[in-house]
């Protein structure tokens, strides 16, 4: 099995249809993976590990994951992640979590493994909040994966209200220890990916009291199963909760406490500590706890995006393959990625997983420089940071889930098969817009930060406001589209301001009709949520523009610059009846959007195949390989759809006999029945 894409690589034997897109491509898809992936380098070292792993033949899927029980998926995942543990280090730079990432997404695919969150979950929060004596303690066996870790917050009756959280860590003065317990069932840990049955250590947030007083959410290490025997330990109540929508190769379990006792240096205590005699030294910022949350965060549009990116390869490779109904050629059925609405279906998906990429390397970088300042005791940034990742996550978490169930769609009856794996894809990518903090909650916490930034610009103090927010002081001054990229942003930043302006003076209004702040807050939550969806939007656009614009080479440039094009008109288009309403756009602008758009999704028909091919999917990441079975076919880089349908289908437990129980059980006495 080759694993090397090169571009218009024309290999004997794939699909004609697809070599067809690949030559007509006007760039080379290793220099846009590079611009993807950011570097040469990184774009290389991934298809590197592709091709490492795919000659390993313990790390593929022994069985059709679709096929199997749960039980079976969850040993499955297992057997890949423990044979890959034995890999790793000649496969891939141990300190690179975006390696990690890639091969673990290679070999484990969509469906989760019970060391899911050890890596992205239960290292992070201890690196961040744990002392150097901390990580001396615990970092180095978790990094070896002596111990497996989850990170435990979300209760069953509270996961949003953090501050509500129920289970008590209470300091005892007498034995220096922490009693940790679960006062009502509500208080029951509930959610936590790898807890339920895998590990044996997590990160547990709970209330931390003092001589009766709460000092709110901290971060405690615990052990909860013993290492040999993997037992609970007596006092911890542990299980899994059940199957979900997705991602059921891991463990989401329950944890309670029966007065749990764990020493006092089990307080992650980087920033904050409860010395010897009780007294509780503050860190240096109120929510400096919440820090891990912000880093999550930060990493979903580029996660997301590549989510979606996955998605769309299997669509657009799928939909320039299959052929059905004529235009004006009546002896061949068209590709029917040739319809417009297949285009107008896709392509602005495959712009915004570009742009949620782009993005999301931005708001990585961001992260990197708050996690130094706030090393060396510097919290400014947080306040920023955690409202562009709160607009961010759950802008592109709901795009995102847009834009897979598109490509489901677009790939008709067979999107709907198990075959496609976008089922797999779109729950496990569905859920970003719950976990890591509820989208509508995550949006009104960036709300609270432009409200705040209105009333700043409001009370005459534009100087005042951030490099993000500064456009809610500028004047308004009509704009003339035809000009380019900072035209659409102009009217964009004209957009995004009057929704933050209206949503404000409205919240204003309510309080000074007498409504307190809490019920006029939440009277407006709608309008306050749209602002911050416009803002994140704007600023989605902008990274983008900013991205293009730092690219060199012309040939990937230009059809960047067409596939921003496509962005810049799409997103404005889906807003155009803010700026409709105040006459700021007028109908004859809304018309050239329209054909600009239009123009834009026949630009990039010729180069659609390639721009997914630049990703560098593997086979075996979209579970098209064939190295033992056929778990997924629609997205295969050979295009051979249809003989592996059919392959997939006999591969089917059902087939496996002709006469099945339910037949000779029930059918079969039911039609004898009715035949007296
Ligand atoms: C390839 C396949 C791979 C598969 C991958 C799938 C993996 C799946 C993995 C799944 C993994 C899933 C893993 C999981 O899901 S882990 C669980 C994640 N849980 C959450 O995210 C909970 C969400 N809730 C919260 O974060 C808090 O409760 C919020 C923030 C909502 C309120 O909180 P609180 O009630 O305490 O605060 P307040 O509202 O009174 O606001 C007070 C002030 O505080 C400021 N503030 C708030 N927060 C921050 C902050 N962080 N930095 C700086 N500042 C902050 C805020 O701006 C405000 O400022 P001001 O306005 O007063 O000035
Ligand atoms: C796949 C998955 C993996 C997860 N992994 C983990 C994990 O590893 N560790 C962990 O600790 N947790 C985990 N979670 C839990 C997750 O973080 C929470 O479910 C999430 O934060 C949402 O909280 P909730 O369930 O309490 O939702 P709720 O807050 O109950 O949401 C229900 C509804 O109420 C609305 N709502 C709530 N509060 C407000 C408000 N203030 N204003 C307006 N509307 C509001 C929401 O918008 C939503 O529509 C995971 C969840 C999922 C789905």
């Amino acid at each position: 099995m080759t694993m090397v894409f090169l571009n218009k690589e024309i290999r004997d034997g794939d699909n004609p249809d697809l070599t067809e897109e690949r030559k007509t491509a006007t760039f080379d898809t290793n220099k846009m993976a590079e611009v993807i992936y950011g570097s040469e380098k990184l774009a290389r070292r991934r298809r590197e590990i592709s091709q490492a792993v795919s000659l390993i033949p313990e790390l593929a899927d022994s069985k059709p994951l679709p096929f199997l029980s749960r039980n079976e998926k969850i040993l499955e995942s297992t057997r890949k992640v423990t044979a890959l543990n034995e890999h790793l280090p000649r496969l891939i730079n141990m300190n690179d979590e975006d390696e990690a990432w890639h091969i673990h997404s290679e070999v484990i695919g969509f469906e989760g493994n019970p060391l899911a969150l050890h890596h992205s979950l239960f290292i992070p929060p201890l690196v961040i909040q744990g002392s150097d004596e901390q990580h001396e303690k615990w970092l180095g066996r978790a990094k070896r994966r002596e111990i497996i870790g989850c990170y435990a917050q979300t209760e069953l009756g509270h996961g949003s209200n953090i501050r509500k959280l129920e289970t008590t860590a209470t300091y005892s003065l007498s034995t220096q220890e922490f009693i940790l317990h679960t006062p009502t069932i509500n208080a029951l840990k509930w959610w936590p990916g790898a807890l339920g049955k895998s590990s044996n250590h997590a990160v547990v947030v709970a209330s931390l009291i003092i001589k009766e007083q709460n000092y709110g959410p901290h971060l405690f290490m615990v052990q909860i199963r013993d290492e040999q025997s993997h037992e609970p330990l007596p006092g911890i109540a542990v299980g899994d909760i059940g199957p979900k929508m997705a991602f059921n190769g891991a463990d989401n379990g329950f944890l309670g406490f029966n007065n749990f006792r764990i020493p006092r240096g089990n307080l992650l205590n980087r920033h904050c500590n409860v010395e010897v005699d009780g007294t509780y030294v503050r860190p240096p910022h109120d929510k400096m706890n919440y820090a891990g949350m912000i880093r999550v965060r930060s990493r979903m549009a580029a996660e997301q995006g590549t989510f979606m990116a996955q998605a769309l390869t299997i669509a657009v490779r799928y939909s320039a393959v299959r052929r059905q109904g004529f235009l004006e050629n009546k002896s061949q059925e068209v590709k029917v990625l040739d319809y417009q609405t297949q285009q107008h279906r896709l392509f602005p998906a495959i712009a915004r997983s570009y742009a949620f990429i782009f993005c999301g390397f931005e708001t990585i970088q961001k992260y990197e420089t708050l996690q130094n300042e706030m090393n060396s005791g510097n919290v400014s940034l947080m306040a920023d940071l955690h409202a562009l990742t709160s607009g961010i996550k759950s802008v592109v978490t709901y795009q995102t889930g847009e834009g897979i169930e598109q490509a489901r769609m677009a790939c008709g009856g067979h999107g709907y098969s198990m075959a496609s794996y976008i089922s797999e894809i779109y729950g496990c990518a569905i859920g970003g817009c719950t976990y890591e903090g509820e989208n509508m909650v995550m949006l009104l916490q960036l709300a609270r930060y432009l409200v705040k930034s209105v009333e700043l610009a409001m009370r005459g103090k534009p100087g005042d406001l951030g490099p993000m927010v500064a456009y809610l002081a500028y004047p308004d001054i009509k704009v003339d589209l035809v000009t380019g990229p900072e035209a659409y942003v102009k009217m964009f930043q004209h957009i995004s301001k009057r929704q933050s302006i209206k949503a404000t003076e409205k919240f204003h209004r309510k309080m000074e009709s007498g409504v307190s702040r809490d019920e006029a807050w939440n009277q407006c939550a709608v309008e306050l949520t749209r602002a911050s969806r416009l803002h994140t939007r704007l600023y989605i656009i902008e990274t983008f523009i900013r991205r293009v614009d730092s690219i060199e080479d012309l040939s990937i440039k230009m059809v960047l610059t067409d596939l921003m094009n496509l962005h810049l008109n799409y997103e404005l288009l889906d807003v155009a009846s803010y700026a409709l309403e105040d006459g700021f756009m007028s109908s004859t602008q809304m018309g050239f959007i329209k054909n600009q758009l239009y123009s834009s999704l026949e630009k990039i028909r010729p180069n659609a195949v390639s721009l997914v091919d630049s990703f560098q999917f593997s086979d075996l990441q979209l579970r098209s390989n064939l190295l033992n079975f056929l778990f997924q076919v629609l997205g295969r880089r050979d295009g051979h759809v249809y003989q592996n349908l059919f392959e997939w289908a006999k591969s089917s437990p059902l087939n496996q006999t002709e006469v099945l129980p339910s037949v000779t059980q029930y059918l079969k006495p039911m039609m004898e029945k009715a035949k007296l």
